[in-house]
């Protein structure tokens, strides 16, 4: 489970300011995750080798409602997903009513809260910082989030309440979430997945309060099957927002080896079911596409094919995942997910052997060798796996600028045909190899 840290503080005293300072451009994988990027409400980043979530709960649209509600389901927000709060106030307007307001939610949390004092631009201000001692959360850092100062301290203290983190991956567990739009089904699957199987190991509550994650064994396999939907957010306010759930896919997606992606059968594809299938993407999980809702769709010999048809011309980009057809809420053929599942994370943490990772290239090459493209012909010297999860492979070229994506997609259907990579994403990075060799 990742370390969380929320930003939380009422508007305008620097929040989103702080969380571009803290995960700088260098670190932001979101940067690329389409909807996200312009939110940019949810990122990784790193301070001293340690590697953490950062939430900016500003960035979490909670409607229409008037300002003191809307703090307060940011507040909410960020003492149900973090494990550590930073609540930003104004260091040149001083302490409000909105402040105190905030610090009172905040009270009800035993997560530590750190306040940081912003805008402290010039170290003869800092003073400024100690009327926040009055917030009650000991002592106040004063920062400047334009100009990085204090942000190093802010980040070390925040950072001390990281312990070791509980190993929810253990080795040969498969953990896999649930995906997709709301109304698909999600819930539904999930109780008929656990219901199913009703020998349930443990319930592990994670260090973040609400997320569940439910291991069982199955046919001598363990599973862990991580909460996404909210289950037991049900009733809360911001249930529904878009943005927060698409935080909670991400979070999801970051613990799980496998995504399974429920589409609604009786809805057909749309627009946001393609949103949730990028982000599988964009994480390079597994994934494994259920169509949903099977028991309410007319039947004859080719429904099925018809069905995969259209998923494949739609998620061009995911033509890996194996579809499965089920009804979550008759419980049929909710069984058939085990097995791909297993054949899934098999490919997904597959290690592929060096001589036909080299013969795979050579061979495509022979048969379609590089045009001239950035002005240069790519001469590829030799490639080998270099991880799993998913399999990824360093491939050695004279210059990488030299492979048009065209090509790269050219080898990546090659290794696929001459590997059973069902499931799994196939990771290419290309290096050059001038920098690795002689
Ligand atoms: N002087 C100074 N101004 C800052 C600093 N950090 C942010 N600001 C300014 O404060 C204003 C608000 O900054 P934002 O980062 O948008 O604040 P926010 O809390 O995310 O605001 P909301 O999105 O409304 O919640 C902007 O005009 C920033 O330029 C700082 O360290 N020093
Ligand atoms: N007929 C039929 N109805 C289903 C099936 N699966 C779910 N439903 C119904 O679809 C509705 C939505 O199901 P949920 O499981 O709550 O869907 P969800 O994706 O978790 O929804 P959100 O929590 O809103 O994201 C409910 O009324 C379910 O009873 C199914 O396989 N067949």
């Amino acid at each position: 489970m990742p370390f969380t840290v929320a930003i939380v503080g009422r508007p305008n005293v620097g929040k989103s300011s702080l969380f571009n300072r803290i995960i700088g451009e260098r670190f932001s994988i979101t940067d690329d995750v389409a909807g996200v990027t312009r939110d940019r409400i949810y990122a990784q980043a790193e301070w001293l080798t340690k590697r953490f979530s950062l939430i900016d709960t500003g960035g979490i649209d909670v409607g229409d409602a008037p300002f003191l509600t809307q703090i307060k389901h940011q507040a909410e927000i960020a003492m149900d997903e973090a494990n550590v709060i930073i609540f930003v106030v104004d260091g040149l307007s001083g302490l409000t009513d909105s402040d105190y307001y905030i610090a009172k939610l905040l009270y009800k949390t035993d997560k530590p809260v750190i306040v940081a004092v912003n805008k402290i631009d010039d170290i003869v201000h800092a003073h400024n910082a100690f009327e926040f001692y009055a917030l009650g959360f000991g002592d106040p850092i004063a920062v400047s989030s334009h100009h990085g100062i204090g942000v190093g301290d802010l980040l070390d203290k925040t950072l001390s309440y990281m312990v070791e983190e509980e190993k929810v991956h253990e080795k040969g567990i498969i953990s896999f979430s649930v995906l997709g739009r709301p109304n698909v089904g999600k819930s539904s699957l999930v109780n008929a997945i656990i219901g199913e199987e009703r020998v349930i190991v443990s319930d592990i509550s994670g260090t973040t309060t609400d997320a569940i994650d439910t291991t069982f064994t199955k046919d001598k396999q363990k599973y862990t099957i991580i909460d996404t939907a909210g289950i037991k957010k049900r009733g809360k306010v911001y249930e529904n927002l878009d943005k927060y759930s698409v935080l909670r896919a991400m979070t999801a997606l970051e613990r799980s080896d496998i995504a399974l992606l429920v589409l609604d059968a009786t809805a057909g594809i749309q627009e946001q079911d393609g949103h949730v299938a990028g982000y599988i993407m964009q994480y390079m999980r597994g994934c494994i596409i259920v169509v949903n809702k099977w028991d309410l769709i007319e039947k004859d010999s080719k429904t099925m094919k018809k069905f995969e048809t259209e998923i494949r011309e739609t998620f061009k980009f995911l033509p890996y995942a194996p579809i499965v057809f089920v009804s979550a809420k008759e419980n049929q053929r909710v069984h058939t997910i085990f097995p791909v599942l297993r054949e899934v994370y098999e490919n997904f943490t597959k290690q592929l052997p060096t001589k036909l990772v080299n013969d795979t290239l050579y061979d495509a090459v022979a048969m379609n060798p590089p045009a001239i493209f950035n002005h240069g012909k790519a001469n590829f010297s030799y490639a080998t796996q270099v991880d799993t999860k998913p399999p990824t492979i360093a491939i050695f070229v004279n210059d990488p600028v030299f492979i048009h994506f065209s090509y790269e997609r050219y080898l990546q259907n090659q290794f696929r045909d001459n590997f059973e990579l069902t499931g799994t994403p196939l990771k290419f990075v290309f290096r050059k190899k001038d920098n690795y060799e002689d």
